[in-house]
């Protein structure tokens, strides 16, 4: 498998002088198409710093970030923008969604700021893969908690994007919730060929991807395939991350 986003001696300092601190330390990691990745560690550890860099939200110290071969590096705001809009999909723990919008006006933003046309077929099929048929009209208001993220969700797959980073998604939903959720974010893999890099907190979060990377003091210190969430568990442990 080819690597979707790659960093290469990924370094991020937050601060000058004596305030400095060095959120990341040279991180060098692949992420393979079509794979599920959960990143965990330790509050502090460099958990959204890494995904800020992976999808050019943040600019790194030093080091390289490449996504689906382009360089991030020396891009400028707007390319970034760009980049971002055109390329990367995001799913929030908050589900940041405009409540003004309906269901498929907040689907299809990304098109509309891109100053793109909605291809009709893939807005059904993505309205039908996240299971929101007969709630196309309705408001972020009138649905559940899992009900707007499967919205986001959406959102962040309507572009087709090269990779889709997910920043604690279901930080905010119930336990049942939170497991269809995930196991939408599987079938994306699994059924669309999609990309998924998730942040978590949660082991059995984790448990649904296909790899997890443990981060420890700005570094991967640790990767995880195949992962239980006693396997998660007991590893972020060790790690002292519930110490
Ligand atoms: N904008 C910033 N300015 C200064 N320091 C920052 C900034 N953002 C993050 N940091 C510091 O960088 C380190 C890594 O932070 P980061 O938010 O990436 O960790 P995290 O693993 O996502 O943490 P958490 O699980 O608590 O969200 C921390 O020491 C944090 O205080």
């Amino acid at each position: 498998m080819t690597d979707v986003v790659r960093l290469d001696a990924v370094s991020k300092v937050y601060g000058k002088g004596q305030g400095a601190v060095a959120a990341l330390r040279e991180v060098t990691v692949g992420i393979p198409r079509g794979s599920f990745t959960a990143v965990m560690g330790p509050s502090g550890s460099g958990k959204s710093t890494f995904l800020h860099c992976a999808a050019g939200l943040d600019v790194p110290s030093a080091g390289s970030v490449q996504l689906g071969g382009t360089a991030l590096n020396g891009m400028n705001e707007t390319q970034l923008t760009e980049l971002r809009r055109q390329r990367i999909g995001f799913v929030f723990q908050a589900f940041n969604l405009v409540s003004s919008l309906t269901v498929v006006e907040n689907i299809t933003l990304p098109l509309r700021l891109a100053g793109a046309g909605v291809d009709r077929a893939w807005l059904a099929e993505i309205v039908s893969r996240v299971g929101l048929e007969g709630r196309a009209g309705h408001r972020p208001a009138q649905l559940s908690g899992g009900q707007q993220q499967r919205v986001a969700i959406a959102r962040a797959l309507v572009t087709r994007p090269e990779v889709v980073f997910g920043d604690e998604p279901t930080g905010a939903l119930d336990t049942m919730t939170a497991r269809d959720v995930l196991t939408l974010l599987r079938e994306v893999v699994d059924g669309m060929g999609q990309t998924v890099v998730m942040v978590t907190h949660d082991p059995v979060a984790a448990s649904y991807a296909d790899t997890v990377l443990y981060l420890a003091d700005g570094r991967i210190v640790d990767s995880m395939t195949a992962p239980t969430s006693e396997k998660v568990a007991e590893r972020m442990t060790r790690l002292g991350a519930w110490v």
